[in-house]
């Protein structure tokens, strides 16, 4: 299995990253629109964030989940017996943001999501016919004014020796959102399992891009392409005093586009939530 990496600008690009996302889920691209000093600007503003008091005065809405998750309240994977070592700050369109952090995270979520727009178009080409047929709208039409996407600022703090035995940074799970685009984190860790069962690192140098296929993208397209199993591991070594920061962006259609004869996007995501135990 291989998850290419793929040049944004190059004529191919289109048909090399959705071959990536056919047979793997998962798809890197280099060369692409989101500037990596912004995205280093927003690790080092929001590692200052999560290491102060300040992040308590910001907890979530239980109403909208928007605002700061702390790791006492954070996901535990489906299967996974302890919580994930991890704490985050959920933001949506019209979130409440600490202002010193608010002009580059809208700026990362507004160029994300035009990636994402023009990524969902490079899929729609480059899917047979008899699959995107299927489809109820374009796809990169189903995110267009969506309230819905999700973007987590994830903090993974160091590990201090005394996490509870399995406890790990992210437990394995899929996303449940149509794909997910993710800048390289600044610290190594994401795994993707493979067809056959083995753990893959994801390769992905700063200031590259990583895209996967979430549930709702496996249910439109009636699991051509597969929403992929992947994971956060543990740090070692001196690796194990620094804290990780990564900021996936969770694409979501409207509420009410069709993604199959099953599902609405609000009825599959209720559904999923359900299962999560989170609604
Ligand atoms: O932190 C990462 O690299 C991945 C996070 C992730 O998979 C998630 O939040 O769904
Ligand atoms: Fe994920």
């Amino acid at each position: 299995m291989q998850v290419r990496n793929v040049d944004y600008q190059d004529a191919q690009a289109p048909q090399q990253f959705t071959r990536s996302l056919r047979e793997t889920g998962f798809g890197v691209v280099r060369n692409h629109p989101v500037p990596a000093a912004l995205v280093e600007r927003i690790y080092s503003g929001w590692a200052a964030f999560f290491e102060s008091e300040e992040k308590h005065r910001w907890r979530y809405d239980p109403a909208t989940h928007a605002g700061f998750f702390p790791a006492s309240v954070s996901e535990t994977a489906k299967g996974q017996r302890q919580r994930d070592l991890k704490e985050y700050y959920h933001i949506y369109p019209e979130s409440p943001v600490p202002e010193q952090l608010e002009a580059d995270i809208r700026e990362y979520y507004r160029i994300a999501e035009g990636v994402a727009a023009e990524l969902l178009g490079w899929i729609e080409a480059n899917t047979p016919v008899e699959v995107s047929e299927r489809f109820s709208a374009p796809l990169s039409g189903m995110i267009r004014d969506s309230r819905q996407t999700l973007l987590r600022v994830l903090y993974y703090p160091p590990l201090s020796g005394s996490e509870e035995p399995g406890a790990v940074r992210a437990g394995a799970h899929e996303d449940i959102n149509l794909i997910t685009v993710l800048p390289a984190a600044n610290e190594s860790g994401l795994e993707v399992k493979g067809r056959d069962g083995e753990w893959l690192a994801v390769p992905c140098d700063p200031g590259q891009l990583v895209i996967n296929v979430g549930d709702m993208l496996q249910e439109a397209s009636d699991g051509y392409y597969p929403s992929t199993t992947h994971r956060v591991i543990n740090p070692v070594d001196a690796a194990r005093g620094r804290a990780r920061l990564s900021l996936p962006l969770f694409l979501h259609p409207r509420p009410e586009v069709v993604l199959s004869e099953r599902h609405s996007a609000d009825s599959y995501l209720k559904e999923r939530l359900r299962e999560l135990g989170v609604l």
